[in-house]
Order: structure tokens, then sequence, then C-alpha cells
């Protein structure tokens, strides 16, 4: 370990580990679920870490945040009804509060300390709390999903972190058929999904899950975060049986949202050009994910 600096190391990455100087380390606790801790870097703002893996940081969460959100909402007509599992850091709250045409936000985290650490350390994070649209329950997406009526909801977003950890279950199978049960005909999902230059296991058994349990359509997309594992991340998404939906082509490209929200700024990364072109994938990525 160098003085002075976080390295984020994993078996999830074995061999490689990106490094942020530390100028303070602003909290560290233990949770029910995980350690977690607040430190301020040099040159990323502060960065929330969970279980020593980075979750997000001031500078680059807007990419993340806004890709997670945006790609699935914006390729519906007129969202009403959203679910977000995980995500207890709020960001993925503001960008779906953009949405003008959306009137009840559920948001199911399992740890507590999760949502209080960001509120006091990442303001302009957990500003999606102050929407009256969001219903905060914390608790296990799994046991949320699978007690939530039958086609309650227009969109899911799983804002999870990675299959190592309190969010395994988010990534197998009987999650994804719980999920499909809780949306609407045509209704659809997004998850977090790993890195193709990691991952590619991983993401072929997820895509194999989802084209089993998501008969409309099975899409990969991704985009890029300086400081996740590899600079990138990935997104499932997919739709239920139902009216079409054409995720590379939105329907509401930016017109449905709020671009100058006033209580949380303009949007700093999404538009339509770059949500169309996350689903361009390298032929590596490409043979192993429209093999279906
Ligand atoms: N809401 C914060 C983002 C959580 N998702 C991350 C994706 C990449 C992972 N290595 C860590 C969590």
């Amino acid at each position: 370990v160098i003085p002075g600096w976080f390295s984020e190391i994993s078996p999830m990455w074995p061999g490689e580990a990106h490094s942020l100087k530390v100028e303070k380390i602003l909290f560290q606790g233990k949770s029910e679920y995980q350690d977690v801790m607040v430190f301020q870097s040099a040159t990323y703002g502060k960065v929330l870490v969970l279980d020593g893996v980075i979750q997000l940081t001031e500078r680059d969460e807007c990419a993340y945040q806004e890709m997670i959100t945006h790609l699935p909402l914006c390729s519906i007509p007129n969202p009403k009804k959203v679910l977000v599992v995980g995500g207890g850091d709020g960001g993925v709250l503001r960008e779906v509060a953009r949405h003008t045409s959306i009137e009840h936000i559920d948001i199911c985290e399992i740890d507590k300390m999760v949502v209080d650490v960001s509120k006091e350390f990442f303001p302009d994070v957990a500003v999606g709390y102050d929407d009256p649209r969001v219903n905060l329950h914390i608790g296990d997406g799994v046991a949320f999903l699978k007690a939530a009526p039958e086609g309650s909801y227009d969109a899911v977003i799983v804002d999870s972190s990675d299959p190592i950890g309190p969010a395994q279950e988010l990534f197998e199978k009987p999650f994804f058929e719980s999920v499909a049960k809780a949306l609407r005909p045509g209704g659809v999902v997004c998850t977090q999904a790993e890195s193709i230059w990691l991952h590619m296991d991983i993401i072929e058994d997820i895509v194999a899950n989802c084209c089993q349990v998501f008969k409309g359509s099975v899409n990969y997309a991704w985009t890029t975060v300086p400081t996740y594992p590899s600079g990138v991340i990935g997104f499932m998404l997919c739709s239920t049986e139902g009216p079409k939906v054409d995720f590379k082509n939105p329907v509401n490209p930016i017109d449905a949202i709020d671009k100058q929200s006033k209580s949380v700024g303009p949007l700093k990364f999404y538009n339509k050009e770059i949500h169309s072109a996350a689903f361009c994938l390298p032929s590596f990525a490409k043979k192993v994910i429209e093999a279906k």
C-alpha cells in the first residue's frame, strides 16, 4: 500500500488496481452488510467505497447515473411508475426525477448506512431523495420484487454493487423472473452489468438468463466511467413481451427530460447520440452477447 493512495484491489479484477490519491478520510464505518468509507480524493472529489470497491466519485458519477437512468426511461413513452433497486446514494433518483411524466418512484436499498452517508457527504447526489414522488424502502430488493403486484412498474432500474457481497442475488435468474413479473407488458429493466474487458463470463450468463426471462428484447449497452475497473461499465436493457421497445432509437430521446431541472442542474453526460452509440459493441463482446 502506497501511503496517501487508495488502491481498489479485488479478486473480481485480478492483477490490476485503480488508485486514487487520498487527501483525507472523511468517514469509516461498518454496516450490517458491508464496510463503508468516504474519502476526499486529490482530483476526483469525494469518493464512496463499499467493501474496498469504488461506488462513485463526485467527478464522474454523472456518466453512470445518467446512462443507467435515461437509457431505459427514454426508450418508453410516458413512464409513470419506476422502481430503483439499490442506488442508495440517491444519484439514480436524481436522474429519474427529471422525467416529468413520472408520478411514483419506489427505491429499495438494503443498507441504511449508504443512504445516511450519501446524504451527509454527497448532497448533490442524495438530492434525489428530496423529490416528493420518492418512496424509500430499506430492505432486500429480492423480497421487495417478490412482493410487488404483477405489472406494477413501467421501468425497474437495478443500480447494484458487484456480484460478490450483498448484491449477489441481483445477478441471478430468480431475481430477473421477479422483475419481469413486476413489469407491465412492454415494461423495461436496466441493470448494472459489469465490464466487457473483465467480466465476459458473467455477462454471458446474465444475457442467457435475460433471454430466457424477458421475451421482448434483450440488449447490452456500455459507457465510460474512469473510476470503475477497466474504465467502462455495462448495462442490460431488457423489455417484457408487449408493445415493442426499440432501445437503440429512443422514443423521447431528450425532450422528456427536464434538462435544466432547477435543483439538480443540467445533464452532464447523456444525450441522444451517446444513447444510440452505447449499444455499439466491439467484436469480441458482440460475438458473445449477440450470439443468442
Ligand atoms: N450507485 C453507485 C454505482 C454502483 N455500481 C457500481 C458499478 C461498478 C462496481 N465495480 C461498483 C458499483
